[in-house]
């Protein structure tokens, strides 16, 4: 199971979470995010394990790749209307496709899209909402235990200990974590993650 923790602002939050066995980091390229980050301090940022994830709602690939190198990034997380070729153009090794449930009329025309980017990326990540992510609303579980898709999928959308339990039983690949395990927008609370963690991999 992957565990990523996404908005990523405080060298003591890459460094608890690097230490605790998170997989991967989130670090939000987007002005409008309350998340936004530089790619000075990503490149400043050096985890022992976890992997640096850029997350992009705007940018194309030339702008994605230059960031990419200049930050650091293991893998590129897409957030906004990034097509196919695009992934392909940035390497499906190391890209995560965001997609969103709740454009579509039916689980089945959502799993029929996930198989169109299936070649083009590592994972996909569905997300709350229509667009855009950080929106601490979580997906209907019901929905998503009836998702057919054999590409791995991580999960996302208002997800922390109030409810992981039940989410967990929607069988997605890994779990990505941002405003349920905050006290504030960027400031993520050390706490909810551990317990997070536990619920998920049943560690202390
Ligand atoms: O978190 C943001 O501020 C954000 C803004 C714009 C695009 C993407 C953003 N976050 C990307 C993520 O991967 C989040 O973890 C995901 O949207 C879930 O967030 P939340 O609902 O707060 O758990």
């Amino acid at each position: 199971m992957i565990i990523k923790v996404c908005g990523m602002t405080r060298a003591e939050d890459v460094e608890f979470c690097d230490a605790l066995g998170i997989d991967l980091l989130g670090f939000i390229f987007h002005l409008e995010s309350p998340r936004n980050v530089t790619q000075d301090w990503v490149s400043a940022q050096k985890p022992n394990r976890a992997l640096k994830t850029g997350v992009f709602v705007r940018q194309g690939v030339e702008e994605i790749q230059a960031i990419a190198a200049k930050a650091g990034l293991d893998l590129l997380q897409l957030h906004g209307g990034h097509t196919v070729e695009q992934c392909l153009a940035l390497g499906p090794e190391r890209v995560i496709k965001t997609m969103w449930p709740e454009r579509y009329p039916t689980v089945e025309r959502l799993a029929a899209d996930m198989l169109l980017f299936a070649p083009a990326c590592r994972a996909i990540l569905l997300d709350s909402g229509k667009s855009g992510g950080g929106h601490g609303k979580s997906l209907a579980p019901k929905d998503l235990q009836r998702l057919q898709c054999p590409h791995p999928w991580y999960l996302a959308g208002g997800l922390g200990p109030h409810n992981l339990t039940v989410m967990k039983t929607t069988g997605a690949a890994g779990f990505d974590l941002n405003s349920g395990v905050e006290s504030a927008p960027g400031i993520k609370d050390h706490e909810k993650i551990r317990h997070a963690l536990q619920l998920l991999r049943g560690k202390p």
